[in-house]
């Protein structure tokens, strides 16, 4: 298993960097992109393990997918073009294929079956199926279809009226996706806008989706119109480098050609809230969403409560959060975050696990977390449990930290951040 021995800086983290593109928006391209008749290029593609899988997925069902580091062509002859896989589907670590895939699948005139290593086997998938069975769709699984692996028989499926329980952009995605081939129009009514760039791009593919506050109306489709996509870069890959410069002394950063859309930057408002010095330039909108640059200073830092509609926005980016309020004065408390129990590992734990064994002050409760900060951090053998978040949590408070972290499996950062380490050496050199 890959390993890591981590020191701590002794200087800020300055400079610019640009970081890998937006794993959503990525996943996003590569599915539109086989539903669209003709030619897809993408440009700035996340080539981290998540979204491979899901081209080997579409791969498999027949579309020629040319990938060359964050370049990719996609051909295809759209949605009637698919042809039904002949081995199953493997998913890997990724939450999102799974849930977009199922979605689509279910409504397609094609046999699949899906299954994903063991911490997605472990991850619910009727937040996905339930609704896709009141659609009339035929799915079949462990525990009814509960957990992969999952046989889908797709087939012409009913539209709904949805309102999802949990406030998952996967699960609203998938529904949307279901909706592209079912007969009528499909409606999803969020309680919390969650991200919307399934919405934005499948307008940019030529789709006919109705966007009104937090009801979506989207109609199917014969297929899509191929486009280019330019992925901007990923915040919840910033977010990393965003808190290492706010608790390292010294540190001046700017983070260049970001992802802003609004149902993203809730990291952004809680460093706002935690007194981080931060400041937002918004440069440009490609396909529906905003880019811009973020800088970031080392700053005295204070606790605060996040709670809410903000958790949607920033759910990715709370092992990261949690980690500066070890560095900030007074409680840190984040409520209303139980969705992170459903994630490559049960966030709440292994974030409090963590940040425990390298001398925090930290909680668990049943939705979130309690820190008092500041509190130093040691020396620590620690493991990202194959959690990429995890691991790039530890590799940012090991800069502070007083002695050496050793980071057990290291590599799990590459689902979402190949060339992490690479830019922590570029900013602290
Ligand atoms: O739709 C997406 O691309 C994602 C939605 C979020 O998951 P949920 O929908 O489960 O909240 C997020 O945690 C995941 O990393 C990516
Ligand atoms: C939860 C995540 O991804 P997914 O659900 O796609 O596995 C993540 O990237 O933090």
């Amino acid at each position: 298993m890959s390993e890591k021995i981590l020191r701590a800086v002794n200087k800020g983290l300055t400079g610019e960097l640009t970081v890998p593109g937006d794993k959503s928006i990525s996943h996003r391209s590569i599915i539109l992109g086989a539903l669209a008749n003709g030619t897809t290029t993408i440009e700035n593609f996340l080539d981290g393990e998540d979204c491979i899988r899901t081209i080997d997925a579409f791969r498999l069902m027949g579309v020629s997918i040319d990938q060359e580091g964050k370049k990719v062509t996609i051909k295809s002859q759209g949605k009637d073009g698919l042809k039904e896989p002949l081995q199953p589907i493997n998913l890997g670590n990724s939450g999102t294929t799974a849930r977009l895939l199922i979605g689509l699948l279910s409504g397609l005139n094609m046999h699949t079956t899906l299954f994903g290593d063991a911490s997605l086997t472990n991850r619910p998938m009727d937040r996905i199926t339930d609704p896709l069975k009141e659609m009339g769709a035929s799915i079949d699984g462990r525990q009814n279809g509960k957990y992969l692996p999952i046989a889908i028989r797709g087939q012409r499926l009913n539209n709904v009226v949805f309102e999802p329980k949990v406030k998952s952009a996967q699960v609203k995605s998938g529904v949307l996706l279901a909706g592209l081939t079912a007969n009528g129009q499909t409606t999803v009514i969020e309680s919390t806008k969650t991200r919307d760039h399934t919405e934005n791009m499948l307008k940019a593919f030529g789709g006919k989706i109705n966007v009104n506050g937090n009801e979506i109306v989207v109609d199917p489709i014969d297929s899509l119109k191929p486009t280019s996509i330019q992925v901007p870069g990923d915040i919840s890959s910033a977010a990393f480098f965003l808190v290492a410069a706010s608790i390292v002394p010294g540190s001046k950063l700017t983070i260049k050609d970001v992802g802003l859309n609004p149902t993203r930057t809730g990291i952004i408002d809680s460093l706002k809230k935690m007194d981080a010095s931060i400041s937002v330039e918004k440069t440009k909108e490609i396909g529906g969403e905003i880019v811009g640059d973020v800088t970031v200073k080392y700053s005295n830092l204070k606790g605060a409560t996040i709670e809410g509609d903000i958790i949607p926005s920033m759910i990715d980016e709370i092992p990261i959060l949690a980690l500066m309020a070890t560095q900030a004065k007074g409680k840190t408390i984040i409520k209303d975050a139980e969705e992170l129990r459903y994630k490559e590992t049960d966030r709440i734990m292994t974030v409090v696990d963590t940040l425990k064994a390298l001398g925090a002050h930290v909680e668990a409760t049943q939705d979130g977390m309690i820190i008092e900060g500041p509190t130093p951090l040691k020396e620590a053998k620690v493991s990202s449990h194959g959690d990429h978040r995890i691991g790039m949590m530890i590799a940012v408070a090991s800069l502070i930290a007083t002695g050496h972290v050793t980071l057990k499996d290291s590599d799990a950062i590459n689902i979402s951040y190949p060339g992490f380490f690479d830019h922590l050496d570029q900013l602290t050199q």
